[in-house]
């Protein structure tokens, strides 16, 4: 066996007969952290992911009776453009979880206006430091290449996306598979948090899945996997 497939990867698998009923249990399971944030330190802070998996989980968790009104929600990662562009995942928490009871809850976004990514992010990792760190809940995604947040397996940086002692709270992204050029929470930030979940749906991504956690070289999201100091719950569903 090759020599970096010796460490560990501990993770809980949470598989649900269809998606309706995972994002029931996942909401459920976000409500409980928050909560139990909350009556230990008055406030809780929430990241999750975007994409095209997320919306019926975020559809749920905004009619869950939490304390919204103590909890900081932001992004795990963010492509470089406004609000009002399809491919904002801030646009799709706006739409999806900050409505109903989740209405209440302060949104702190990854994007602004810039001259650069460069500069976005510098900005934001002063702008999210007055947060109240640790993150209590991260919600992750995954893409069928094995990434997780915007640590795309061809981003020029990705040793230091993934650094494990790194200081910094957001960092720029250029991948080609990407897209647009991104702006993500570091590996750091997102494996302390108190709960960390993968969100994933369909057979090709168990299949990705399953294959990222096999032999061959680790695709990103194992990365974040083995860093995490608690067992990441795997949440799926055909
Ligand atoms: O680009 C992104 O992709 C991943 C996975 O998205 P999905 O559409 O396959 O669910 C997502 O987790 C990430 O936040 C997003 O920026």
């Amino acid at each position: 066996m090759a020599r970096e497939q010796l460490s560990e990867v501990r993770y809980g698998w949470n598989g649900f007969a269809d998606r309706q009923d995972l994002a029931t249990a996942l909401a459920g399971e976000i409500a409980d952290r928050l909560t139990g944030a909350i009556a230990e330190r008055g406030t809780a802070l929430l990241a999750v992911s975007g994409g095209t998996t997320p919306a019926k989980l975020f559809a749920v968790l905004s009619t869950t009776p939490i304390a919204w009104d103590k909890v900081t929600v932001t992004l795990v990662d963010e492509r470089f453009v406004p609000p009002s562009s399809p491919r904002s995942n801030a646009g799709l928490v706006a739409a999806n979880l900050l409505q109903n009871e989740a209405a209440a809850a302060r949104f702190v976004p990854l994007y602004h206006e810039a001259a650069s990514i460069e500069d976005a992010a510098t900005a934001d990792s002063e702008a999210l430091r007055s947060l109240p760190w640790p993150l209590d809940v991260v919600i992750l995604g995954m893409g069928g290449d094995g990434h997780t947040a915007s640590f795309f397996p061809d981003a020029g940086n990705l040793e230091e996306l993934l650094d494990p002692v790194s200081q910094r709270i957001v960092l720029p992204v250029h991948a080609a598979s990407g897209g647009e050029p991104r702006l993500t929470l570091s590996m750091t930030r997102i494996v302390a948090a108190g709960f960390l979940a993968l969100h994933i749906e369909g057979e090709d991504k168990r299949a990705a899945f399953n294959g990222a956690m096999g032999p061959g070289a680790k695709k990103p999201i194992r990365r974040v996997l083995e860093a995490a100091p608690r067992p990441a719950e795997v949440f799926w569903a055909p």
